[in-house]
């Protein structure tokens, strides 16, 4: 399918209504999260208050099964059964239907994972100009923001590589280029560096931060690593289902 068809069929609703905020880029208050485990309860978050102000790079800390997962979930509006409010640019999501949400999601928000889920048929510049076709942008102007973006990045030269021929640095700063493509207002990242080595994981990281930094978003960045976590703004530890 053309870049043209898949933006087509994925398109499905639109945010041009929704209000936009002043100066809070994220607020979660009281968010609350249960899971049923071998037929108990068990509540993973237990009322989680966290804002970001726009433009704010928050890193966000906990041992493995804390629910940094669960948490970046909540807040990117991918699931459903939580407690509490929980608010992006300033829309409180309790109040949209599913189509709403899909908006929201897409026209403010980026997502970058551990793992590049690129689309493997595209190229480079196709998967950076596809979330911006989703969102309404001419084809043109969507081309010409993602070369924009991948040699910002360092990608200049690798523009017409698909996936498969990217090594996995370059794979997870094209993931970081789509996650931008569309200017959302924040990214949520789940351990962008956590499948490269040490010294590639930090020049990813650089470059994210650079990136969002100069795109003026603001960022949740879940991971493990105290190092990388104190170059942003500030970090939060979920411990025992709050934020400390
Ligand atoms: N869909 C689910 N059903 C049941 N339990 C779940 C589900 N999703 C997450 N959990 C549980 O919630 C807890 C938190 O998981 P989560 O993945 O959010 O932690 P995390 O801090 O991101 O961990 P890691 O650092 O290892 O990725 C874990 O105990 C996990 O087993």
């Amino acid at each position: 399918m053309s870049e043209a068809g898949v933006a087509g069929s994925l398109r499905s609703a639109d945010a041009g209504s929704l209000p936009r905020a002043g100066g809070e880029a994220l607020a979660l208050v009281g968010l609350t999260r249960r899971f049923a485990q071998g037929g108990e309860a068990i509540e993973v978050l237990r009322g989680v208050d966290l804002t970001l102000a726009r433009g704010e790079i928050v890193a966000l800390l906990g041992p493995s099964g804390s629910g940094k997962s669960t948490l970046l979930q909540a807040a990117g509006l991918l699931e459903g059964g939580f407690g509490g409010h929980i608010r992006i640019d300033g829309v409180e999501a309790a109040g949209l239907d599913d189509s709403g949400r899909t908006a929201l999601r897409r026209d403010r928000l980026g997502f970058v994972y551990q793992f590049h889920h690129l689309l493997p048929d595209f190229s480079a510049l196709e998967n950076v100009v596809l979330p911006q076709l989703v969102a309404g942008a001419r084809t043109d102007a969507a081309r010409a923001r993602a070369a924009d973006l991948l040699e910002a990045l360092g990608l200049g030269h690798r523009l017409t590589h698909r996936p498969s021929q990217l090594s996995g640095g370059e794979q997870q700063r094209v993931a970081v280029a789509r996650a931008l493509a569309t200017r959302p207002v924040l990214v949520l990242a789940d351990e962008p560096t956590g499948n490269l080595d040490e010294g590639t994981a930090s020049l990813v990281l650089d470059a994210f931060l650079a990136q969002v930094r100069g795109e003026g978003a603001a960022a949740l960045v879940a991971t493990h690593n105290e190092a990388l976590a104190s170059r942003m703004d500030r970090v939060v530890r979920l411990h025992e289902g709050r934020l400390a």
